[in-house]
């Protein structure tokens, strides 16, 4: 068995199973947070619960959204499996890595840095995109419970930026794509420009782009297609007024591109905390589960 259960929690009917594994992509245990719907838990059951994997923002672990963004509550009616990973390895013990709150521990941006010494374990990308769920999916214990097949994504912040990126990156993994507040070009925000400086390299601008969801969509062919994507951003939230999310840049490199299927809606009022992603989590996992097929 891979991973070790630290709690197991009744929740809107299913199960949140607390996990810690053994990764060797980031070097260290990484916690990780799994719902589990009751359609797939009930007795004798064959029912695959089909997984929206919910990326975090700055400072956040695998608690944060599992206790208060609420996904649980649609997830559970839906029987849909809800997925939380950790921000970033913990433990590695690198220098400087717990002294800001936007770089290092709890920020690691899902990009494999290529900078050291992050390259010695800040490997997010491959972490959720390969490791996690190749892990989880073969797990005896945890596997059985979920369809391999059908996964969807979302996020909140640089967890909508993983969200968006790692969708637009590997095109077929995800079935769709959703995302609250996201830092939606990060090569202009101070926020991205700091992740990117440390993890890949001031004068690597070129490779930024590569993990920016606003260059993405610039520099694919993107004409025509649907891309599944619903984003929400508030219009109380400081950051976005801050210049930190830069949605505006990512809807003109939609409209530019020509691609179809992005909705983009400013919520009025709505500041950048879990009160924001609870109020819309229900329609962001009704986003999700029409496109898996649950809806
Ligand atoms: N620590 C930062 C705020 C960081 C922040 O707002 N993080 C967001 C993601 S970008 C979050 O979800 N925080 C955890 C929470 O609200 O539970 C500050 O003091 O301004």
């Amino acid at each position: 068995m891979a991973f070790t259960t630290k709690a197991t929690i009744a929740s809107f009917g299913g199960k949140l199973f607390k996990l810690s594994h053994s990764s060797t992509v980031t070097g260290t245990p990484m916690a990780v947070n799994l719902f589990v719907p009751p359609q797939a838990l009930a007795a004798n059951s064959t029912y695959k619960a089909p997984v929206l994997i919910y990326l975090s923002g700055l400072t956040c672990t695998p608690e944060n959204c599992s206790e208060k963004g609420f996904f649980q509550h649609r997830a559970s009616q839906l029987g849909l499996a809800v997925l939380y990973p950790d921000t970033s390895p913990r433990g590695l013990n690198l220098p400087g890595e717990t002294d800001s709150w936007d770089f290092g521990a709890g920020a690691g941006f899902y990009v494999d840095a290529t900078q050291a010494p992050w390259n010695k374990g800040y490997k997010m990308e491959s972490y959720i995109a390969r490791e996690l769920p190749d892990t989880l999916f073969g797990d005896a214990e945890y596997g059985r419970y979920l369809d391999r097949a059908r996964v969807a994504i979302t996020g909140h912040s640089m967890g909508g930026h993983g969200a968006l990126t790692l969708y637009l990156k590997y095109p077929g993994k995800f079935a769709s794509v959703s995302a609250f507040a996201p830092i939606a070009n990060p090569s202009n925000c101070p926020w991205g420009e700091k992740a990117f400086t440390g993890y890949l390299g001031g004068e690597n601008r070129d490779e930024w782009k590569k993990h920016d969801a606003t260059e993405l969509v610039r520099s694919g062919d993107w004409k025509g297609k649907d891309l599944k994507m619903l984003i929400d951003v508030g219009t109380g939230d400081n950051f976005y007024k801050q210049g930190q999310l830069l949605p505006e840049n990512f809807e003109q490199a939609v409209k530019e591109a020509g691609a179809e299927g992005v909705k983009v809606r400013y919520q009025q009022d709505y500041d950048h905390s879990y009160y924001f992603m609870a109020t819309f989590s229900d329609e962001h996992v009704d986003h999700a589960a029409k496109h898996l097929g649950l809806l």
